[in-house]
């Protein structure tokens, strides 16, 4: 009698997670989640992240929104409508409490430039929600929720008390237990579409996935290094 084929019984997610272990922990490293966890993060550096950040989410939300479009199982597209919701009404008033503390203006953020780094991932996203099989759609999003939730949960136990930490409320959003609550949830929908998926997509979920997760350490890098348009030099202001 022929061998049987060896079959994995890990799941996607937990072989997307592996696979990209030493990049997290790459993101887990960076000087700017260390130095927001310290609450030492510049002033100027949490502003670039925040104004660059509400620009993604804006892109985001439009992407979750296209998730929940595209969604043939009504309670994922719920969950991606609902997701959609939060991105702008949970995570962009945070970072617009924030702005507006600083006391930046609607005027002073749109003044700034979108970064190479924003509109790539950004760009990335909704091309993806456009033109890619829906499983593979949910693999891209799903660092997003899950990258966030790790590193908000981890600063909050590196974190002695948020009580007088400058970046409290960032750090409880993302490690809020209903954030990890939608994290639990996506991952659950991206597990459902894998098992199901021919091989040939379920390699292109997980390239999506390490695609994303290394947009998200080249984000906090991109503000770390308050990072411009190399080329900006050579044109002229705007009339
Ligand atoms: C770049 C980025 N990635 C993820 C998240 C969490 N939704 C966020 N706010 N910004």
């Amino acid at each position: 009698m022929p061998e049987a084929e060896p079959r994995t019984t890990e799941s996607f997610c937990d072989a997307a997670w592996a696979r990209t272990a030493a990049l997290l922990d790459a993101i887990h490293g960076h000087p700017f989640n260390t130095a927001l966890g310290e609450g030492t993060l510049s002033r100027d550096r949490f502003v670039f992240y925040l104004v660059q950040d509400g620009r993604y989410l804006a892109a985001y939300a439009k992407t979750l929104a296209t998730a929940a479009a595209r969604a043939t199982d009504p309670a994922d597209a719920m969950f991606f409508a609902q997701s959609a919701h939060t991105a702008l009404a949970v995570e962009r008033a945070l970072h617009t409490g924030y702005l507006d503390g600083f006391g930046m203006g609607a005027e002073d953020v749109a003044a700034v430039a979108t970064s190479p780094t924003c509109l790539a991932y950004a760009s990335y996203l909704q091309a993806t929600a456009l033109t890619a099989p829906f499983p593979v759609l949910v693999a891209a999003v799903l660092p997003c929720f899950w990258v966030y939730q790790d590193v908000g949960t981890a600063l909050l136990e590196r974190t002695a008390g948020l009580d007088d930490h400058p970046y409290r409320t960032w750090i409880s959003t993302y490690s809020d237990p209903a954030f990890a609550a939608s994290v639990t949830q996506v991952r659950r929908i991206a597990d459902r579409l894998a098992a199901t998926a021919d091989p040939e997509t379920r390699r292109s979920m997980t390239e999506a996935f390490c695609r994303a997760t290394e947009y998200e350490w080249m984000f906090w890098d991109s503000a770390w290094r308050l990072e411009t348009w190399p080329t900006g030099q050579w044109l002229t202001t705007a009339g």
